[in-house]
């Protein structure tokens, strides 16, 4: 048997990175950027006020109550900005740009008539009623970033904060590699499509369903290869109708069945069929295969459904993060104690599904790490790894968790 470790180095090392593009941002969404970004604006790009009020000099102020003539009105948005005079205030609008001369804003709250200072047009005068200090209820320019400064590197993935960050620094494009198109393939004479009747022996297909949307969690384009029956010649030639992917993920028929078309069909085009020492997802395939000329990624993963995930998570996101060009693939464990005490296999690494229990971490079900629960998998926050040399978890036990 071949240890975790060992295996996902193997699978990550069969992707590189695709090649790159310019992507309006809202359509980048776990993408990867291809290079730094910078900051063309500054955030914020302006001096402004945090408050609805009343910008003012502080020293005008230092003894409030005070009245002051109000010289002008700025909303949000106003680029003509005059200058505060001396002895007068200027109303002004959370966001709007700060008045040359002015040095704090006084909130409406801390004015006399706070409900008619905001009604339509700015009042003639303001009474100011507490003194405000300089710098009070101010948001300066370049205070989150300034202009020119990396904002983002390159081989990071893209969410809506790193989306919006860009968007807020000035851009609409953003260079990434390629979103991967992965093929996704479940074989099985037992399965059944999703809400179809059942007869005696068949089971609906949830593979699919998981595998195509843990690849678009992933950041990858799923398609959906016509779901094959245990056999061979169908098998092979879906696949080859497929050139154009950048991978293929397909489930079940790896173990040691009668019928596996899988194992039969992609060990001679190269698949590599391995028993990692782990449980659940004992069973794996990898390696590249020839479509037409291109080489190409595969992953053959068991069928059991919590056997899928937990490979789709270790080695499925690996891979579509490669592919990706992400710079980081390393699992981010966390240690957490242990609210319960469990046995795992002997001689494998145990993948259990977990929640938290407080500060602790305990089964997410009743049926533990078993492979077929696969209703019960939802309740999964995350995945607590237990290394192949230790036999039982107990209570209080230091364990490595990945949290979802
Ligand atoms: N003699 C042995 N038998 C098995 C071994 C072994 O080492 N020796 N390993 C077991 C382990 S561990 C696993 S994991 C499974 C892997 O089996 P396969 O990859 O060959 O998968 P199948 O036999 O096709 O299916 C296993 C199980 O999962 C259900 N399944 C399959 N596809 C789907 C799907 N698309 N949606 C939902 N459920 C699916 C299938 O009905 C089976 O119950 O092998 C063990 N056996
Ligand atoms: O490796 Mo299997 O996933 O234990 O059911």
């Amino acid at each position: 048997m071949i240890s975790f470790d060992e295996y996902r180095e193997r699978v990550l090392a069969l992707g590189s990175a695709l090649s790159t593009e310019a992507v309006p941002l809202h359509a980048a969404q776990g993408m990867v950027t291809a290079e730094p970004v910078f900051a063309r604006f500054a955030v914020p790009p302006f001096d402004n006020s945090a408050m609805d009020g009343f910008a003012v000099r502080s020293e005008d102020v230092a003894d409030a109550p005070v009245t002051l003539r109000v010289a002008a009105d700025i909303p949000a948005g106003r680029t003509d900005i005059p200058e505060l005079e001396p002895g007068t205030a200027m109303r002004i609008m959370t966001g709007a740009p700060m008045p040359k001369g002015a040095d704090a804003i006084v909130q409406v709250e801390k004015t006399a008539n706070p409900g008619q200072n905001m009604l339509g047009e700015a009042p003639d005068e303001v009474t100011i009623l507490e003194a405000v200090p300089t710098g009070r209820n101010l948001r300066l320019a370049g205070e989150d970033i300034a202009a020119g400064e990396l904002a983002v590197e390159a081989g990071v993935r893209l969410g809506a904060t790193q989306l919006s960050a860009l968007a807020s620094i000035g851009h609409g494009y953003v260079t990434v590699h390629r979103r991967p198109v992965i093929g996704v393939l479940s074989t099985g004479s037992e399965l059944r499509k999703p809400g179809e009747d059942l007869l005696p022996g068949q089971i609906p297909d949830s593979n699919s369903t998981l595998v195509r949307l843990m690849v678009r969690d992933a950041g990858g384009r799923d398609i959906l290869l016509s779901s094959s029956t245990d056999d061979v010649d169908r098998f092979g030639a879906t696949i080859e109708e497929h050139g154009y992917l950048d991978a293929l993920i397909t489930t079940g028929g790896v173990s040691a069945g009668a019928f596996d078309v899988v194992k039969e069909y992609l060990t001679k085009q190269g698949v590599d069929f391995v028993a990692v020492a782990q449980q659940p997802g004992k069973p794996q395939g990898s390696g590249m295969i020839t479509i037409g000329d291109r080489p190409i990624p595969v992953l053959c993963l068991p069928g059991n459904p919590v056997s899928v995930f937990v490979s789709m998570k270790v080695y499925g996101e690996g891979l579509i993060a490669t592919l990706s060009g992400q710079s980081d693939t390393d699992i981010p464990w966390q240690f957490w104690k242990s609210g319960a005490s469990w046995t795992t296999p002997a001689g494998r690494a145990q993948f259990m599904p977990v929640v938290a229990d407080g500060d602790r971490v305990i089964p997410a079900a009743a049926g533990g790490s078993k492979s077929h629960l696969v209703y019960s998998l939802m309740k999964t926050r995350g995945l607590a790894y237990i290394p192949a040399e230790v036999e039982s978890v107990d209570e209080g036990d230091d364990v490595r968790v990945w949290w979802l």
